[in-house]
């Protein structure tokens, strides 16, 4: 990350955090929902983290990215953990990342599992890059 920002310093994404940064694990459970088309299983957000990791069930669907209108589908690749990318990235990355907007919709027949571990640093300030 540092090397396509072209900073001359490698670990500067893995300096950032200060030692009180956080991991928290969230385990979430979705069950089925008669009506889909009214109810979202988690509504659109951002997440405001370094970085999220996430497991999701390789059965269903169901998480979604925002990307210029459009909800698009996050496929689910068997035994592949997803690292969605958080506000504070973007942040220290002036951009460069962006943290994108994301959403769990609900399905008719089938529930749904996922756990997501987030990085996150609720004491320092963060800045963009120099
Ligand atoms: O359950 C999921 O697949 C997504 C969870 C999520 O976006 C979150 O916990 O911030
Ligand atoms: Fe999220």
């Amino acid at each position: 990350m540092a090397t396509l920002l072209e900073l001359n310093h490698d670990d500067y994404f893995v300096d950032q955090p200060g030692e009180k940064a956080e991991t928290n694990v969230r385990c979430s459970y979705y069950p089925q929902c008669p009506r889909p088309e009214l109810v979202f299983g988690l509504k659109p957000h951002c997440d405001g983290t370094i970085l999220t990791i996430l497991m999701v069930d390789d059965n269903v669907g169901g998480l979604q990215v925002l990307r210029d209108g459009v909800w698009w589908d996050v496929p689910t690749i068997p035994r592949t953990l997803l690292v969605i990318i958080g506000d504070q990235t973007e942040i220290l990355s002036n951009g460069f990342f962006t943290s994108p907007v994301h959403r769990v919709v609900t399905n008719a027949k089938k529930e749904r599992l996922s756990v997501a571990l987030d990085y996150v640093d609720h004491e320092r300030e963060i800045e963009p890059s120099p």
